[in-house]
């Protein structure tokens, strides 16, 4: 239990349990000597005139004194509730600001930890490293502090009161007992440590298949998934049964040493009390006091154990605490000031790992208010460039400009304060849609979340819902379909008003109908605002003002949809951007909107006459429908 500085009445209240464990503490120590004065209050006889022996002076404070110690430390779990009662406040503080820490520090790591991290382990291994911190702390504080003082009290009260044979007899029998228990807690640890790692990745497990039901349902995997969870659960039973046996085979020995120990002493003191140095009450005494010896340096025993459990738990926790964020701020980092939103990348290089290359020499330069299309086959480093503007990366070389200003040099919050992403899936929150639109901005009011929803075209499907924007959404917005998710996401950047916007496919799982009117939506939210579009659909970027075609990581053609046409008809057909967008004509016509021949690519085919495409007004974006129409057009 930590400190709760600055909270003073938590502080007083940390006092008083610390004055209730030293109360508790003197009462320990004084109650077996009351055995001793009574009897020897009552031994204290005379000779009555028949010569029987009587009461010299009948003590009745010694049995007062005696039944009072005896009540107290019976019932010193009196105090002990008494100070649960008190110290309940100081663990929860404790606890809580722990929790807090521990969370935020998870949210604070970088989008790599994320990903190579099992969500279903991570909650779990804070939990129950939280409660591991807690327990030691308050194992430390308030039983292993109590116990020593308990042990080193009477281990002081044999040595000088009854001579340093007692005292020895006693050290020696401590020593043996805490070399053994070293002995029996590291073979223990290892099973501790085995049951924990099952019961995690059982719990994981389970998790992680309850997350991804509809994939099991999809395979009809339930059984397996089931023999998947009990063969996790097997494995846990087996090492928490192992744990067991051996906690009681490796306790028993332990018993012997006591009773070896009180065997000792008591033949120390009867021949003491042979000899007459001492009277038959002081056997009582040390046979009272030996004995209440016995639950400190058991105490020992258990705690070590225990503690070598909970850092167990600790370690595994540590693994997550220790974990540093890729991608951090420099120190003193200013804020990003956004001017005019324009963006330039110089040069930039970037890997994920050593030998996975992500993108390679990518430069370019846009003003503001301009719409960037990235296209390019699949794997071809599109959302990696989008993950570096918003820096849950930083290139590994080259700089990405915003208004001139280093983005790796600038607070990364600030930075994604000033984007809005739309991402390929938008994930939702297993909350209601009114939550979870008002998610972009916490402060907006309804009306400005419904206003939102209305740019976005989802509003009046969220009225069809019986419950509107109340509705829940379900796990990670399982109860909406993928078109209404993406819309969701995009009355979100509506709702955050950023200065730059980053569209990864952010209408492709939309008909046609419903992206031509939200592409409409999409270009009143991203008038003059910098926006950067990855499509795979050319006929959402083919308005753009740069449209950069990445493959491999790099950029293989630049220019605008007229120019790259063009400079492919020039150039005999050849371009990235001229098949993709020649394929993609294929299939308009094979769904009857095109007349392209089947076979062989026609550069005469009226979609890529250069006069017939720079009719499009780059200023004015058309629809995807109306662009798709433009091209069967031309044809016709
Ligand atoms: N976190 C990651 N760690 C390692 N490699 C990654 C990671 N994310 C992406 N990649 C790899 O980087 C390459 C580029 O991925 P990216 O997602 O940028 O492609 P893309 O062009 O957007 O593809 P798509 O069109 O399919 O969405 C791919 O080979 C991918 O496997």
């Amino acid at each position: 239990m930590s400190y709760p500085r600055g909270k003073r009445w938590l502080e007083v209240l940390y006092f008083v349990k610390f004055g209730i464990m030293i109360l508790e503490r003197v009462i320990v120590f004084y109650a077996p000597m009351q055995t001793e004065r009574v009897i020897r209050a009552f031994s204290q006889t005379g000779q009555a005139a028949d010569g029987s022996p009587v009461l010299t002076k009948f003590d009745m404070a010694s049995i007062v004194s005696y039944v009072v110690y005896d009540y107290l430390k019976r019932y010193s779990n009196v105090l002990t509730s008494l100070s649960a009662v008190v110290t309940s406040p100081v663990d929860d503080y404790a606890r809580n600001s722990m929790a807090l820490r521990f969370f935020e520090h998870v949210h604070g790591l970088s989008m790599e930890y994320h990903l190579n991290a099992k969500s279903g382990e991570t909650m779990p291994v804070l939990r129950s490293g939280e409660d591991s911190v807690i327990h030691i702390t308050d194992t430390l504080l308030y039983q292993i502090l109590p116990s020593t003082l308990d042990v080193i009290l009477s281990l002081a009260y044999f040595w000088f009161a009854w001579g340093w044979k007692y005292g020895l007899v006693i050290v020696v029998n401590i020593a043996i007992y805490m070399v053994m228990n070293k002995y029996v807690t590291r073979r223990r640890i290892d099973t501790w440590s085995d049951f924990s790692d099952y019961s995690h990745k059982a719990t994981s497990r389970a998790t992680d298949s309850l997350q991804n039901f509809e994939t099991v349902k999809h395979f009809t995997n339930e059984v397996f998934e089931v023999d998947r969870y009990r063969a996790g659960l097997v494995g846990y039973s087996k090492m928490s049964l192992r744990a067991t046996i051996e906690d009681s085979l490796l306790t028993m020995p332990r018993g012997l040493i006591w009773s070896w120990n009180l065997f000792i002493g008591c033949a120390l003191c009867a021949t003491e009390i042979a000899q007459g140095k001492r009277d038959a009450s002081s056997f009582m005494t040390f046979v009272l006091h030996s004995k209440q010896l016995e639950d400190p340096v058991d105490t020992f025993g258990w705690v070590f154990s225990m503690i070598e459990r909970e850092f167990k738990c600790i370690e595994q926790l540590f693994n997550i605490l220790e974990a540093e964020p890729t991608v951090k701020d420099i120190p003193n980092a200013p804020p990003l000031v956004t001017k005019n939103g324009d963006i330039e990348f110089e040069d930039v290089g970037f890997q994920y790992s050593p030998d996975k290359k992500g993108l390679s020499n990518i430069s370019f330069k846009v003003p503001q208010g301009s719409t960037v299309g990235i296209v390019g086959p699949t794997g071809g480093g599109k959302s990696t460039l989008l993950k570096l503007m918003f820096r849950l990366w930083d290139p590994t070389s080259g700089r990405i400009l915003i208004d001139g200003q280093d983005i790796s040099k600038v607070t990364q919050t600030s930075v994604r304060q000033q984007i809005g992403v739309v991402p390929q899936d938008t994930t939702l929150l297993d909350e209601s849609i009114l939550y979870n639109i008002g998610y972009a901005r916490p402060s907006a009011t309804r009306a400005e979340i419904e206003d939102a929803a209305k740019a976005a075209q989802i509003h009046d499907n969220i009225m069809a819902f019986e419950k509107g924007y109340d509705t829940s959404v379900g796990e990670r917005g399982a109860k909406l379909s993928g078109g209404e998710r993406q819309r969701i996401g995009i009355a979100r950047v509506v709702l955050k008003q950023p200065s730059i916007i980053l569209l990864d496919e952010a209408t492709s799982a939309l008909d046609s109908a419903t992206e031509s009117d939200i592409q409409m939506a999409l270009n009143a939210v991203t008038k003059n605002r910098t926006t950067f579009v990855v499509a795979h659909r050319l006929s959402t970027v083919m308005h753009a003002d740069l449209i950069l075609c990445i493959k491999d990581g790099r950029i293989v053609e630049r220019g605008t949809h007229e120019e790259l046409i063009q400079r492919a008809v020039e150039n005999s057909g050849e371009g990235e951007y001229y098949k993709m967008w020649r394929i993609q004509s294929g299939e308009n016509k094979s769904s009857g909107s095109s007349t392209v021949g089947d076979d062989e690519p026609d550069c005469s085919i009226p979609m890529m006459k250069p006069d017939a495409l720079t009719k499009a007004d780059p200023n004015l974006p058309t629809t995807p429908k109306k662009a798709v129409e433009e091209t069967t057009n031309v044809e016709e």
